[in-house]
């Protein structure tokens, strides 16, 4: 089966690279100018600095090219896809469409699955999710993912396995995307209690309260337990909220300590804090620490504030 990535940013290079070392793989960009760059140095160095692209990788701006494979993977930020999708429909009809990005879609609520259903026709949508940073992919460090699929996946699990990338089948496709979607926005606010030098013990209660509340969302909107408490949820809630790599991570630790942050760098928890507690207040389930984290994103409140709303909350039982 031939496949596409389609998206050149970080995570998409990286996938790319790391299918690359398996047989052919197309790499589309939306800049013909990076493109160009790309194939010449054979390096994306705006996204993956360092990372050589196998010969078995082609880069293209042509999206009929890219969009003749079979399977293909949309690695852009969330917000871009539903444009994305509609802009590409007709081409993309029948395709297998697997989905690599973490967020909710601002404008509908819905998460990648939802998107491409309501926007290609007879599309199979896929969702590829877990604990993985694009430069340890890259690089080929081990590294374990779900590939949630709603009909029978193995085929599908196989290509896009690697002796370094093991996925693991799900047909849990909600569970999936809301993980790696929910965990974006505990990352920020984990990043902003280490920032603002509150310590360990602060960060593992808040990590597990996030937790708690990851499981209180998704499973009401039908996430399966097993699937939060797998890679794409706890998994994946564990690597962000603990590592300075996350730029999630990052943007928190910023907020927490006061400061800049460049804007141009992709965080897509900010907007998915804000479809989160959305979601939330219109099922009346209780998410403090999200709502924190989107009056801490939109400067609606200062660090101690958010704080001390969380700290003041009625004791009640585990
Ligand atoms: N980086 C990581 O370690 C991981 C990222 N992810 C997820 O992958 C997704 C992409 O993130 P990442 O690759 O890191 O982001 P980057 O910021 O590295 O790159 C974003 C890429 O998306 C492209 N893009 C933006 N808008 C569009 C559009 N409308 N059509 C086509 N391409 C577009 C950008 O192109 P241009 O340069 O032209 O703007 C850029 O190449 C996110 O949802 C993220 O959560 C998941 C796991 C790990
Ligand atoms: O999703 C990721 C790790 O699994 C990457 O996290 P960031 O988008 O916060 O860098």
């Amino acid at each position: 089966m031939s496949i596409a990535v389609l998206g050149a940013g970080a995570f998409g290079t990286a996938l790319a690279v790391s299918l690359a070392r398996k047989g052919p793989v197309t790499l589309w960009a939306r800049g013909a100018e990076q493109v160009h760059e790309m194939a010449e140095s054979r390096e994306n160095a705006r996204r993956l600095p360092g990372v050589k692209l196998p010969e078995t990788l082609t880069v293209t701006s042509d999206i009929e090219t890219a969009l003749s494979a079979e399977t293909l993977l949309l690695a852009m930020p969330m917000q871009q896809m539903a444009g994305f999708l509609q802009a590409h429909a007709e081409a993309l009809a029948g395709k297998t469409l697997v989905s690599c990005a973490k967020g909710i879609d601002l404008a509908t609520g819905q998460g990648p699955t939802g998107l491409i259903r309501a926007h290609v026709a007879g599309a199979r949508a896929a969702v590829l999710t877990g604990p993985s940073f694009a430069a340890d992919i890259a690089r080929g460090l081990p590294t374990a993912l779900t590939l949630a699929c709603t009909d029978h996946s193995e085929e599908l699990q196989a290509e896009l396995s690697t002796p370094t990338l093991r996925l693991y089948r799900t047909t849990d496709t909600t569970g999936a995307e809301l993980g790696g979607a929910l965990k974006n926005v505990y990352a920020i606010a984990a990043g902003t209690v280490i920032g603002a030098g509150l310590g360990e013990s602060a960060r593992a209660a808040l990590m597990t309260r996030s937790f708690a509340e990851m499981q209180r969302i998704a499973l009401a909107l039908g996430a399966r337990p097993e699937t939060l408490s797998g890679l794409s949820g706890f998994g994946d809630l564990v690597l962000t909220c603990t590592s300075a790599q996350s730029r999630n991570f990052r943007l928190g630790r910023a907020i927490g300590s006061g400061e800049g942050f460049d804007p141009s760098i992709t965080v897509e928890g900010v907007a998915t804090a804000k479809a989160l507690d959305r979601l939330a207040r219109e099922r009346g389930i209780e998410t403090p620490i999200a709502a924190m984290v989107r009056a801490l994103t939109e400067e609606k409140i200062g660090v101690s504030e958010a704080m001390q709303s969380l700290l003041a909350r009625p004791l009640k039982e585990e």
